[in-house]
């Protein structure tokens, strides 16, 4: 594995005629939350059978490619609730097919289905203590013990069987939970991974507003829902029927609070990486906080001072598109420093390649880069050029392209990195490649890094400068996990837990 992996990317809709038809769409806006696989869930009466039913379509792909066939929303998933899925696997492998989500059991009380981001750090005691109970499993992802956990719950009712579970899981769990009557949303109390609530206008006459939610805010706008606020951390909302009529158009569900005992950690590597700009995470616009880690960048890792060659200002690119306003702070601060560079595109990125696309067999990492990219000459040539990129992980894309950039004519390239060096691996949702892998353990101080990169200079937003930026967008700085770049875990880790260890 080259690249850290993405989260996975949740939806869930109740009271819309159109449910199933809204999730793919706002599947489709979380799509670069998780490439493996996608997957949707209604719940519908069933006439003939007098009771709840819950149809499901899900496939390893890209939404576009599962739900290849339309008819399949008019014929099977129809319904007035649903949750959809796009996954990145970070516990079961990628390829086993009963790892794709959402999950969708039966018990004595009706129909669970479930869709989770992010990793549960206590996985394996949960498991060995349900193996020991004689439980059989399905799945290898820590995503079905929730459902075993809800199943074998003493407690009465779907719901309160559910809060119950989740009392007992730890780490990372943003969910999308359907039952026969409620749509259930929830997130951990760290909340590492975001989760929003929407509405939408009643739908065909209906007296109430349709509720939606999802990762990311980009999935509201695509099927035109308001953002209402956050999933708070630690809350579990109840989305029903009674619900609905009794906060009209509020979002003031019953729920539950679970106890912070750790404090609140937000992954803000969502701000650096995952999340897309025009989302609204965690109580800010992910535009601003790159646009202000770009700024800050610009003090902790200035563009550099030029002596020689033809005078012309330092031309500042991203590496499309994740860097893109990161890129922008870091040039509208430096000529406010003082220190005049020009934002111009020298990176031009083929967008049918994905996020972390799959090359066949034998290809070479470096043919992967310039698949995605090609570098323009006529920007480049004779050129000071400064690379701004959002984060350097394995180091793969810095030097395929540092070496594109000079082949093309820089005259000097110089590397920057919004985030810090990125040195521990992640246990909260996040596939990291190994730590020996890590550019920056690999090659340790920057010098050393700056030197296998091949550039003329390389520098790193700071931990303090990261979080600075993130207080300055945001109202505060102690919100946040940070471990990937700091080695601080906010919540124990089970050690050596390892990703295929429940395949068969
Ligand atoms: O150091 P590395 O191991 O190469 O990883 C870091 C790169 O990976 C990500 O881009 P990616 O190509 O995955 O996705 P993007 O197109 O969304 O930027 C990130 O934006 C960096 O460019
Ligand atoms: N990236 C994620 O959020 C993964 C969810 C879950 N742990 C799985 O592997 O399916
Ligand atoms: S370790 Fe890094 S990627 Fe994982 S939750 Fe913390 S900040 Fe996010
Ligand atoms: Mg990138």
């Amino acid at each position: 594995m080259d690249k850290p992996r993405d989260h996975c990317g949740l939806f869930g809709v109740y009271n819309h005629p159109d449910a199933a038809r809204l999730t793919y769409f706002g599947l489709h806006a979380l799509q670069h939350r998780g490439q493996e696989s996608a997957g949707i869930v209604t719940s519908v009466y069933d006439e003939a059978k007098g009771r709840k039913v819950m149809p499901v379509l899900k496939d390893f792909g890209l939404v576009l490619d599962v739900f290849d066939n339309k008819d399949e929303f008019d014929d099977t998933l129809v319904g007035d609730a649903a949750i959809g899925h796009t996954r990145y696997s970070t516990s079961g492998s990628a390829t086993n097919p009963a790892n794709i989500q959402p999950f969708v059991v039966h018990d004595r009380e009706g129909h669970f289905a479930l869709a989770h981001n992010g990793n549960l750090s206590n996985a394996r005691a949960i498991r060995d203590q349900l193996v020991e109970k004689g439980t059989l499993f399905n799945s290898s992802s820590d995503t079905e013990l929730i459902l075993h956990l809800a199943a074998q719950s003493r407690e009465a009712g779907p719901v309160a069987r559910m809060v119950d579970a989740l009392h007992q899981c730890q780490g990372a769990f943003s969910l999308v939970i359907l039952t026969d009557d409620a749509l259930i949303a929830a997130r951990d109390p760290n909340g590492f991974r975001p989760l929003a609530l929407g509405k939408l206008p009643p739908a065909d006459g209906r007296e109430h507003p349709a509720w939606v939610v999802a990762s990311e805010t980009c999935a509201f706008d695509i099927v035109g829902a308001e953002y209402v606020r956050d999933i708070e951390p630690g809350e579990i909302l109840v989305i029903d029927r009674e619900g609905i009529q009794r906060v009209g158009t509020g979002g003031d569900f019953n729920g539950v609070c679970m106890p912070r005992k750790d404090g609140v950690s937000q992954c803000v590597f969502e701000y650096v990486y995952f999340s897309r700009p025009d989302s609204k995470i965690f109580g800010a616009t992910v535009d601003k906080v790159r646009r202000k880690m770009g700024k800050r960048l610009a003090h902790d890792a200035p563009v550099p001072h030029i002596e020689k060659g033809d005078g012309k200002r330092p031309i500042v690119m991203s590496v499309p598109d994740s860097s893109n306003t990161a890129a922008i702070g870091y040039v509208s601060e430096s000529n406010k420093m003082g220190h005049r560079c020009k934002l111009d595109i020298g990176l031009i990125r083929n967008h049918y390649v994905g996020r972390t696309f799959i090359s066949p067999g034998q290809s070479t990492r470096e043919q992967r880069v310039r698949t995605k990219f090609n570098p323009i000459r006529g920007v480049l040539e004779g050129r000071v050029v400064v690379m701004v990129d959002d984060s350097i992980v394995r180091g793969t894309t810095a030097r395929q392209l540092v070496k594109m950039v000079r082949e093309a004519g820089a005259a000097e390239v110089h590397f920057r990195s919004a985030s810090p060096p990125v040195r521990w691996p992640c246990f909260y949702g996040m596939d990291f490649p190994s730590r020996e892998e890590l550019a920056a353990n690999k090659h340790g101080a920057v010098d050393a890094i700056a030197e296998w990169l091949g550039v003329d200079s390389l520098g790193y937003l700071s931990v303090e400068g990261m979080l600075d930026a993130v207080e300055e967008a945001h109202e505060s700085r102690d919100r946040y996990c940070h471990a990937c770049f700091s080695g601080t875990y906010p919540v124990p880790v089970e050690t050596g837990v390892v990703k295929e260890e429940n395949d068969w």
